[in-house]
């Protein structure tokens, strides 16, 4: 077959597999530009409708003319655990073992100092080399904070490396469930239960698995996660992340505490008493204009089939894979991200010696992906709003990039501060 019979045929699959699409009118929810093809929803997820909408109102009406009554009349104090009721229903976790508060960043620290006292004899946390680096400068910190022998072990890849790393030191492991650079996806049941049986806690941080696929946080065995707002679940620039801590940890106290954690936070007493159960791991004022993006945007996952947003997710990456893999052969691209959609999140990585220019050029051609040093560009594949023909199209843009050298400009080689 040649080029044009190739692409022929993967448009037809695509435009069956669009026709044959469950999840198709959820894309209604969503505005996005009409000349882009967005596979960035795994950094910044776009804003579905009625978002902007809630802004106005919150901002507006309830800060703007009820302003200090809305604490009671709008029952803004009740956002943190409301928002996190809903996530909770899309990462398969009790309501009540969810809030929606503060940074990933901040959340890390607030679960792993909770679980470390769990394990008092233990010394040891278990991360990997490659995981996301703001989990191991919170975890490096807290652990130089506490002193007193606490150490990282950083071992390379958890999908083969974690049993021998597992001995009765280890207090907890923190893992990435979907790895931010390649997409690897570990399996969450299998994981936990090993950690479990060396007497150690898990500690997910589901940054790129939350709204991407099927999360069974109880029914898996997580001892405690954390997880952005802003990606998968489009909750907006610097959306308010979310913690889960099982139940049988609500007793587990952060190294953090608050005044919103406080079981009496209007009682002004001079001295800390944790409040019942989750609420325990709030600290500070909720972000009510967050939240309340946060909280509409999540109704784009109202009553929704998170299998079936796990097979469009998997579908979707498994077409890019074949697409890229016929069109751009021998173009100097290789796939960084596992073949079996099983072991994958919802993104797709390659690798091209010239990556950074290469998504410059294919960003001024409206497909907006990333790219992560050294030579990774990625692509997110969020199956509310992607069809596959936008998929096909995508890497027919990648393969005329590649073979014309569109990329080979100076002004795609100029880093910018955020990529
Ligand atoms: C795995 C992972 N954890 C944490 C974060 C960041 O957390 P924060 O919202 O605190 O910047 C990211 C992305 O920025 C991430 O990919
Ligand atoms: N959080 C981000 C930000 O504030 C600016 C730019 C990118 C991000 C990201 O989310 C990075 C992302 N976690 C990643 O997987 O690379």
């Amino acid at each position: 077959m040649d080029q044009s019979d190739i692409l022929r045929a993967l448009r037809a699959k695509a435009e069956q597999l669009d026709l044959e699409d469950g999840l198709a009118e959820r894309a209604c929810l969503f505005d996005l530009p009409r000349a882009m093809i967005y596979l960035d929803g795994n950094s910044l997820g776009p804003p579905p409708h009625g978002v902007v909408d809630r802004l106005t109102r919150v901002a507006g009406q309830e800060w703007g003319v009820d302003l200090i009554t809305s604490w009671n009349k709008n029952r803004w104090m009740e956002l943190s655990s409301r928002v996190g009721a809903k996530i909770a229903a899309v990462v398969g976790a009790e309501s009540a073992s969810v809030r929606a508060c503060d940074s990933t960043s901040i959340n890390v620290f607030k679960v792993l100092s909770a679980a470390l006292p769990l394990r008092p004899a233990r010394r040891v946390v278990v991360s990997e080399r490659g995981n996301f680096p703001t989990d191991l400068y919170v975890t490096q910190q807290l652990l130089a904070g506490l002193g007193d022998g606490y150490e990282l072990r950083l071992i390379d890849d958890a999908a083969t490396d974690l049993d021998a790393a597992l001995d009765d030191t280890v207090a907890a492991v923190l893992l990435t469930q979907v790895d931010y650079r390649t997409g690897r996806k570990l399996d969450m049941k299998s994981v936990s239960a090993r950690i479990h049986d060396a007497g150690a806690l898990a500690i997910w941080d589901l940054a790129h698995s939350a709204g991407a696929f099927s999360v069974a946080l109880d029914a898996d065995g997580a001892d405690f996660a954390v997880g952005c707002g802003y990606k998968f679940l489009n909750g907006g620039p610097g959306a308010p992340a979310f913690l889960y801590v099982a139940r049988r940890h609500w007793n587990a106290m952060p190294m953090l505490a608050g005044w919103m954690g406080h079981a009496a936070p209007f009682a002004f007493t001079p001295d800390y008493r944790p409040a019942e159960g989750v609420d325990r791991f709030l600290v500070g004022t909720p972000s009510v204009l967050a939240l309340s993006a946060l909280e509409t945007a999540l109704d784009a996952y109202g009553d929704i089939d998170m299998a079936s947003v796990q097979a469009k997710s998997s579908a979707l990456g498994d077409l890019f894979i074949e697409a890229v893999e016929t069109l751009c052969d021998g173009q100097g691209v290789t796939l960084a991200s596992p073949c079996d959609a099983s072991v994958r999140g919802a993104q797709v990585s390659f690798r091209h010696a010239e990556g950074y220019a290469v998504m410059q050029a294919l960003i001024a051609q409206g497909v907006v992906g990333d790219f992560r040093a050294p030579d990774v560009i990625r692509f997110g594949f969020a199956p509310l709003y992607l069809q596959y023909a936008m998929i096909v199209d995508a890497a027919k843009i990648l393969s005329d990039i590649l073979r014309t050298k569109a990329w080979d400009r100076p002004e795609f080689k100029v880093r910018a501060a955020v990529t």
